[in-house]
């Protein structure tokens, strides 16, 4: 090659830099938060997110402790992310101007294939409560969270768990992570969509998720979701086996809604419908709504419950300090053993505390807000019209100043009332402010369910000997939890005095929830 050549193309090099150097510094206003991460103009964020995967946010936080908020810029939007947790309560407050609604829009109408109808009747007003977004949260609230309802849902995995572990006389071989997938996908989708749950289907599972770890076709919807969430690959070319998945999915729900057994589902459902009904959601979209509460209801209940049963049973002063504990919530009488739920989760500190630090340690819940008109942040900052704020829960949950110097380690008392007390904001399990998950006292009720049951009548051995926590490199940020790359394979032994037992729930009383970090 001769020099001219190499020095045209090197002169080319510098010119593009230049301009997009110039483009980035000349179109962010000086008041917007401070630009970061802008060696190579609009790239260089996307490859620390590659790099850096789950952790990047963290890794950022560290590297600029010095600002409370900093813009990102990739190409087409700028992305504001919240470092200090001062401002995260501000953001919140916000919620009419920095809004969830229009990700729940992208969800239903590119994940879900929404027809163009449904999605008008979404976008007609997001932000107050009579529009779609909001009206939903409002009408299904109750149904989930509080009284008779939740204790039905309560009482139906309950039911679903006994059945699974009544199977186990004898001491069985398992692979934990596909065993507890398993039990709490049955165990929600019967509670939440009834007799006729469309999930009981192994198709329709199939077509689901991967129902084990090992699989590694392509032929599910639930893994492609976040990329097709992000609409810029057309969907028939590179996610055709997805898209033929949830087509399979949505004629069950179809039928399910057409024959009226949502009206034998749960009162969440039944809600749901009646919801979507009301607003005018087109007939035929209705079933990929429901298909949508799938992802919802079992995707990180799932993934919380394995690591909570991997934690417990992984280390034996865990396990005993909480087995001691649930051990209080049995009544006997007539050979039935009854387990109080109330008792657990209002006197069980160690178990409530060993289930927050699951959240703190391996969640990764990302708090996305759309900015719908430009706002000054704070009196502070300017936010410019149709950007995205970013509130990550593991940056919060990895800073050392909040939690300590043992912040990397997992710690199972460290949520104990009687130890250092946490701003309540630095816990983002289930995310906050108005969107703050509303299935979060179902998914608690059903998790340590599962995890007394074991305490109470198993022991869980890994089969290989010694407990191996799994790596979580492949997590997909789609989940609010980190995912494990391995299955663990483990014998649950039936403790000798538990076997021969019938075994039920009770809820003595109100649920006060003194020990829940969000409320
Ligand atoms: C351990 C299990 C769960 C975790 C970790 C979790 C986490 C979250 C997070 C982080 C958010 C977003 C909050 C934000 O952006 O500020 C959220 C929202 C939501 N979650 Fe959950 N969730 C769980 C279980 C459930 C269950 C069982 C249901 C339903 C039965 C549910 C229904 C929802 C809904 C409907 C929203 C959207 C809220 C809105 O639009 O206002 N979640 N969840």
């Amino acid at each position: 090659m001769s020099n001219a050549v190499i020095v045209t193309a090197l002169g080319g090099i510098g010119a593009t830099y230049i301009f997009f150097w110039a483009l980035l510094y000349l179109t962010q206003d000086s008041k917007e938060p401070p630009i970061v991460s802008s060696s190579i103009p609009f790239i260089s964020p996307i490859l620390g997110m590659i790099r850096w995967s789950m952790d990047f946010y963290p890794h950022m936080r560290k590297r600029h402790s010095n600002l409370p908020i900093y813009t990102l810029r990739i190409p087409g939007v700028r992305i504001y992310v919240i470092n200090s947790l001062d401002l995260i309560p501000v953001v919140q407050r916000q919620w009419r101007t920095l809004i969830f609604a229009p990700i729940s829009v992208k969800a239903v109408q590119a994940a879900m294939g929404a027809s163009k109808e449904a999605v008008a009747v979404l976008e007609h007003d997001l932000v107050t409560e009579h529009g779609f977004v909001n009206g939903m949260a409002k009408a299904t609230h109750s149904t989930m969270s509080k009284g008779s309802a939740l204790d039905g849902l309560s009482s139906k995995t309950f039911e679903a768990f006994d059945e699974a572990l009544n199977r186990f006389a004898v001491p069985t071989t398992v692979n934990m992570y596909e065993w507890v997938g398993k039990q709490i996908m049955r165990a929600t989708t019967d509670a939440v969509y009834g007799p006729a749950n469309p999930m009981r289907d192994a198709q329709n599972l199939k077509a689901w998720h991967k129902t084990s770890l090992t699989d590694i076709s392509h032929q599910q919807i639930s893994p492609a979701l976040m990329f097709m969430m992000l609409d810029i690959l057309p969907q028939n070319l590179f996610f055709k086996a997805a898209v033929q998945a949830r087509e399979k999915l949505v004629k069950s729900f179809a039928k399910y809604y057409a024959d009226g057994s949502y009206k034998q589902g749960s009162s969440y459902i039944q809600q749901f419908v009646q919801h979507c009904i009301e607003q005018k959601i087109p007939q035929q979209d209705i079933p990929r709504f429901l298909l949508g509460t799938v992802f919802n209801n079992v995707a990180n209940t799932i993934l919380t419950a394995f690591w909570v049963v991997f934690r417990i049973f992984s280390d034996p002063i865990v396990l005993e300090d909480c087995r001691n504990e649930v051990l209080q919530a049995v009544q006997d009488q007539d050979g039935i053993s009854t387990i109080d739920l109330s008792f657990i989760l209002n006197s069980c500190p160690v178990l409530l505390s060993t289930y927050h630090e699951v959240f703190r340690y391996h969640g990764m819940a990302n708090s996305v807000r759309v900015v719908s008109e430009d706002h000054m942040l704070d009196n502070k900052y300017l936010l410019k019209k149709g950007n995205l704020i970013m509130m990550s829960a593991r940056a919060q949950h990895s800073n050392s100043a909040i939690w300590g110097e043992n912040v990397d380690e997992f710690y199972h008392k460290r949520f104990l009332k009687n130890g250092k007390r946490f701003s309540p904001v630095a816990f983002r399990g289930f995310g906050g402010g108005t969107t703050l998950c509303p299935g979060r006292h179902f998914a608690t009720s059903e998790i340590l369910l599962l995890a007394t049951s074991l305490l109470l009548r198993f022991d869980v051995r890994p089969t290989k000997g010694i407990w191996v926590k799994p790596s979580t490199a492949k997590s997909s940020q789609a989940e609010a939890m980190e995912q494990p790359d391995d299955d663990i394979e483990v014998e649950f032994v039936p403790s000798s005095g538990a076997r021969d037992k019938k075994w039920c729930v009770a809820f003595s009383g109100p649920r006060a929830d003194p020990l829940l970090a969000q409320k």
